[in-house]
């Protein structure tokens, strides 16, 4: 079984080289302000460079506009925009015509009617991220560390490809794979010291304790 693996939240040289040592798919650079893993434009593009021909530059945005996401995409050359609000199938049609870039759509889960939101973007979103619901006061849509239940993903259709999200970490992860069958994982907090620090050691945990569980069927 091969999984993808997206560390989100990067700021700095050693977590970018630790996540792609590890043999990250995905890095994840995050634009929305309120976030204290928020980083500039000209931060993530250099930070990217590193990452080419390796993994590929995710940009996270949350409901921005045209003319935000003109300089995401012009300045940073993400491959992917994820988007993690609550953007409309119509402004994704749009945003793929006009920039040309493969689509995550990041959905809030809390409860098994919440996944009925897939219908909306099916065929429109490339690829979905499942996340759960911030708590009640929160002041970001993602990156709070908080898991949802991951038991109401064993009655997905099976064609529907998600990355699993939501307060993944190293001790966690093995019972998530065992009861959830993503194309792939997405992790921030749970690499994290303190919000917006990322801990290299805790990111290559984070990929031993994948391997421990996708190398299972191998032995
Ligand atoms: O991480 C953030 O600060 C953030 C801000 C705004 C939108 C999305 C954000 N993060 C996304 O949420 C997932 C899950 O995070 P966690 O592992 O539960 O902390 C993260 O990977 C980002 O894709």
């Amino acid at each position: 079984m091969t999984l993808d693996i997206k560390i989100c939240g990067l700021k700095s040289d050693e977590a970018v080289a630790a996540a792609l040592e590890s043999g990250a798919s995905h890095i994840g650079f995050i634009f929305f302000e309120k976030s204290p893993r928020h980083i500039s434009i000209e931060e993530a593009a250099r930070l990217r460079e590193a990452a080419r021909g390796k993994a590929l530059a995710v940009a996270v945005t949350v409901d921005a506009d045209d003319a935000t996401l003109d300089a995401i995409v012009s300045g940073m050359k993400p491959d992917i925009l994820q988007l993690h609000g609550h953007e409309t199938a119509d402004r994704i049609r749009e945003l793929k015509s006009r920039h040309g870039l493969p689509v995550i759509k990041a959905l809030s889960i809390r409860e098994a009617s919440d996944l009925d939101l897939i219908k909306t973007y099916l065929g429109v979103a490339d690829r979905f991220l499942l996340d759960a619901k911030p708590p009640a006061g929160a002041d970001l849509p993602g990156g709070n560390g908080v898991a949802f239940d991951w038991t109401i993903l064993t009655s997905l259709d099976a064609n529907v490809d998600y990355m699993l999200s939501g307060g993944v970490n190293a001790g966690n992860i093995a019972s998530a794979l065992r009861l959830a069958r993503p194309s792939g994982v997405d992790v921030s907090s749970g690499v994290e010291n303190a919000p917006g620090e990322k801990d290299p050691e805790k990111i290559r945990a984070f990929f031993r304790a994948v391997r421990a569980i996708t190398n299972e069927g191998a032995a």
